[in-house]
């Protein structure tokens, strides 16, 4: 008899043997997919991981439904990859396999898949077979279905080859795209020929335009718009302002004396000058490059340390070069796609069809194309950019990994499990590949800021900003003081004002930071002190004053805007705090001339809102950007000279042993989004303690003193880098039973790890979509063995999960929280 083991998409913590025939048994290969029967009825995409005589003790094998694949989708590589990741995340291989794999690997019978009106369907219809056809008919007037129940319709479960085939001819799609391929537009732009750039010829040609007013007209705006601000004019701008045809500036271009040239819409250049795609290092570029491949010699990590604006994306690309040059595959990871379609069109024009995007958000379709493409080692996905699922795909032949932004906590993944950090995991998955990694920031992590200086990966540093450009200046603004001298304008100091006033005049762009969305965070009675709550969570509800309603930023629970107390009906209430729509409103209100825009979550929501919004401030079309977080991710702008941050003591009061490390980041990194080309820029930060030690060292650009300061704390209060730690949360329903279960788990483990262990306690929101939440912590000492800490906390775990009226509790554990 012979059996295979297969790893199933379910968080189970055993493999599954299926009964197989002999020639089965020597067509299948680890890595292939199978589908599977499972439970009563359910049919699953499983991964064989290996084929076998022996007959499983437990239960009766059942046979495999059907191979999937001809080759297999992954290599033994991403299994021990996947194998290391479950056992350090303290996860299941299923879990793994589902975070790894693009959803359209895993049909299964519960997958909802819909039918869409391709226009080449025609064309197809002749090449399919009578299964997809018939596939393709079960959809009748529905737009979708479920896969068990074409299943039924077809009285047949051997559907999922049929219906990837159809997934691949983009007849069918998975339920859940978001998504398209990003795709740089052209954008219209006009100028004066260089015949016309000469004073004495423009005389002429107004002279000549004497009787074509609306020629005329459109000379005169040009002037006008260009006189304004400096940046390159859009054809559609200039035509709408001067009330123009597009007939009328063709007849312009037609004389001569315009003329139009196009650029992507996210590679603007300001000033006038042309980037062209290959870029001279300079020599603190070229240095780092040198220092980066010498510390290669004895390290397999080697940490870039280069300040804002200091031109690290070159060095990156000039490595990557030479890898790609001997044929290794190179990985660059990035903390959030969605936000850096500036990088990836930098990064297309270096490496054209060498380069591809890997995105957990991109339809299935191009997310499979990229997998088979690495798969395939083909020369288009010899170097992918991606967000942290891109580390699963199939590299075999890896030679670099590049981590941009590696402080980002983004690169934790929180929910579902496996909850892996994808820098740490990066530096594994290059390991096992024999590949090296570099991390890149402005402001490294603690954690690997000590791993560089104790020398267990190397470190180069890149002081200055390219071109000679000074870090922008800072400065710190007492708002307390400003409060009681009544120097305050809304939420905006008179120092703010007129440095936003005095940039503005200019034609340049601001930015402003507040770290906290909508309108206000709480909404309070002034007569009872009621404030209107969650029902399904512990925290106020966020007023949304553009959507007239109250919001929970946990649920998603929302109601209409009250006009009365809920408790006492008084009329009289009040907002405390404030977000980015407030901050958005009140600027409307101070500067009515200017165009306004917001970057939060609520502004960025749909296909294409990062994009809109970082396209319209880089075409100047924006005069002043209100953001939150989001705003720091690396974006590059080339005209704005002043950032402000609002409200800074937000953030550092966050209850975390992280929150000052972060603050400093978040800060430092908005602010270098301040001047970045040719003119110094300004950073101005409000804050209520203007002496907090964070904020006077981001003013002075002291990430050292930052650095050694927070180790210290660390050192003192057991924290990473010096312990590892666990952070296990229980959730339940019942309030008595979170109670009580947590204390049981607290107290088991202390009885093994004594004062390694914190809590329980409940956490700042301990009731989210009615669920009570409870958090243990612990902390793992360097020399303790890891290995044996978890298997401790595994086995305390089943002793609480076999008490009965424990059994319903969730256990999450998280390993190496963020
Ligand atoms: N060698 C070069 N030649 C021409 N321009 C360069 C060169 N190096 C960097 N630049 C320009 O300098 C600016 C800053 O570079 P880049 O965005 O790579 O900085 P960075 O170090 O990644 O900054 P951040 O950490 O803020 O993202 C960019 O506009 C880039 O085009
Ligand atoms: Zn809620």
């Amino acid at each position: 008899m012979y059996f295979v083991d297969v790893i199933l998409p379910i968080p189970v913590e055993n493999a599954f043997t299926y009964r197989i025939s002999e020639a089965e048994y020597s067509f299948i290969k680890p890595g292939m997919r199978l589908a599977v029967p499972f439970g009563k009825s359910k049919i699953y995409t499983s991964l064989a991981i290996r084929v076998h005589q022996e007959e499983p003790r437990i239960y009766e094998a059942k046979e495999i439904e059907q191979i999937l694949d001809e080759v297999p989708v992954v290599h033994q590589a991403q299994l021990n990859f996947w194998k290391w990741m479950a056992s350090y995340y303290m996860a299941t291989l299923g879990e793994i396999m589902r975070a790894a794999l693009p959803g359209a690997f895993l049909l299964e019978s519960e997958t909802i898949i819909k039918k869409l009106s391709n226009d080449n369907a025609e064309e197809y219809l002749d090449s399919l077979d009578d299964e997809s056809l018939l596939i393709l008919k079960t959809f009748k007037d529905q737009s979708i279905l479920r896969i068990s129940e074409v299943m039924q319709v077809l009285d047949k479960k051997k559907v999922l080859p049929s219906i990837n085939r159809l997934i691949d001819l983009n007849l069918v799609a998975l339920d859940q795209e978001i998504y398209e391929a990003y795709k740089p537009k052209l954008v219209k732009y006009v100028r004066l020929t260089k015949e016309y750039e000469q004073e004495a010829n423009m005389h002429i040609a107004l002279d000549e335009l004497n009787r074509a007013p609306k020629q005329r007209e459109l000379l005169l705006n040009y002037f006008s718009i260009q006189a304004r601000a400096k940046k390159p004019i859009k054809a559609k701008e200039l035509q709408e302002q001067s009330g123009a045809s597009s007939a009328q500036l063709k007849a312009l271009v037609s004389k001569g004396i315009f003329e139009t040239y196009k650029i992507k819409k996210d590679r603007i250049v300001y000033s006038g000058k042309e980037d062209s795609a290959v870029k001279q290092l300079n020599t603190q570029q070229e240095n780092a490059l040198k220092e980066i491949k010498a510390s290669y010699d004895s390290h397999e990590v080697c940490l870039l340390h280069g300040v804002t604006a200091s031109g690290k994306t070159e060095v990156y690309v000039n490595l990557i070069k030479e890898y790609l040059a001997e044929g290794k595959q190179v990985l660059y990871l990035l903390p959030e796609i969605a936000l850096t379609t500036q990088l990836v069109s930098r990064l297309q024009e270096f490496f054209g069809n060498q380069l591809s995007v890997y995105h957990s958000k991109y339809s299935v379709h191009e997310r499979v194309e990229v997998w088979n493409n690495v798969l395939n080692k083909a020369s288009k996905a010899q170097l992918v950019l991606g967000a942290r699922s891109a580390l699963f795909l199939p590299f075999e032949n890896l030679g670099l990994v590049v981590v941009d932004e590696e402080h980002e906590s983004s690169y934790k993944q929180y929910d579902p499990a496996p909850r892996y950090q994808a820098r740490d995991a990066s530096i594994v998955l290059a390991f096992q590949q024999g590949a090296k990694v570099l991390l890149g920031s402005a402001t490294p992590s603690l954690e690997t800021y000590y791993n560089a200086s104790t020398g267990k990966y190397g470190l180069v540093t890149m002081k200055e900003r390219y071109g000679n450009i000074l870090m922008p200046e800072n400065s710190i603004i007492d708002i307390q003081d400003k409060y009681r001298k009544k120097r305050m304008t809304g939420h905006f100091s008179d120092d703010l004002l007129r440095a936003i006033t005095d940039a503005l005049d200019l034609g340049e762009q601001v930015i402003l930071f507040q770290n906290r969305r909508g309108y206000s965070p709480i909404l309070e009675c002034n007569t009872c002190g009621h404030a209107p709550q969650c029902p399904n969570c512990d925290v106020s509800l966020t007023f949304h004053k553009h959507r007239s309603q109250l919001r929970c930023h946990y649920c998603g629970y929302h109601i209409a805007m009250l006009q009365k107390c809920m408790a006492c009906g008084s009329e009289e209430l009040d907002t405390k705090g404030f977000g980015t729509e407030q901050v958005e409103v009140e600027l409307k209100e101070l500067y009515p001339e200017y165009n306004i825009g917001r970057m939060d979550s609520d502004t960025t929501r749909g296909k294409y809102g990062f994009e809109k919004i970082i396209t319209a401030f880089e075409q100047g079309e924006v005069d002043i950007l209100v953001g939150t977080q989001m705003l720091t991710k690396g974006l590059d702008f080339r005209n704005v000279t002043l950032v402000g941050i609002l409200n800074a003591d937000s953030m550092l009061n966050i209850p975390d042993f992280r929150a000052h490390e972060r603050s400093f980041q978040l800060i430092q990194q908005v602010s270098g989004r301040a001047g970045r080309t040719q003119k110094r820029g300004t950073v101005l930060i409000q804050s209520y303690n203007p002496h907090h030690q964070i904020l006077q060292q981001v003013s002075t650009n002291a990430y050292e003193k930052m650095y050694h300061e927070q180790l210290e704390e660390r050192h003192v209060y057991k924290y990473p880098p010096f312990c590892r730690t666990i952070k296990i949360t229980l959730k339940h329903r019942d309030f008595q039973k979170i109670e009580e279960s947590s204390v049981w788990l607290g107290q088991a483990l202390k009885n093994v790890f004594k004062d390694q262990v914190l809590g329980p306690e409940p956490p700042p929101v301990s009731r989210i979509r009615n669920e009570y939440y409870r958090n243990i912590l612990i902390k793992i000492p360097r020399k303790q063995s890891l290995e044996k800490t978890k298997k401790a906390i595994l086995k305390i775990r089943s002793s609480f999960l076999s008490i009965s009226q424990y059994r319903s509790v969730k256990i999450v554990l998280d390993v190496d929280n963020y």
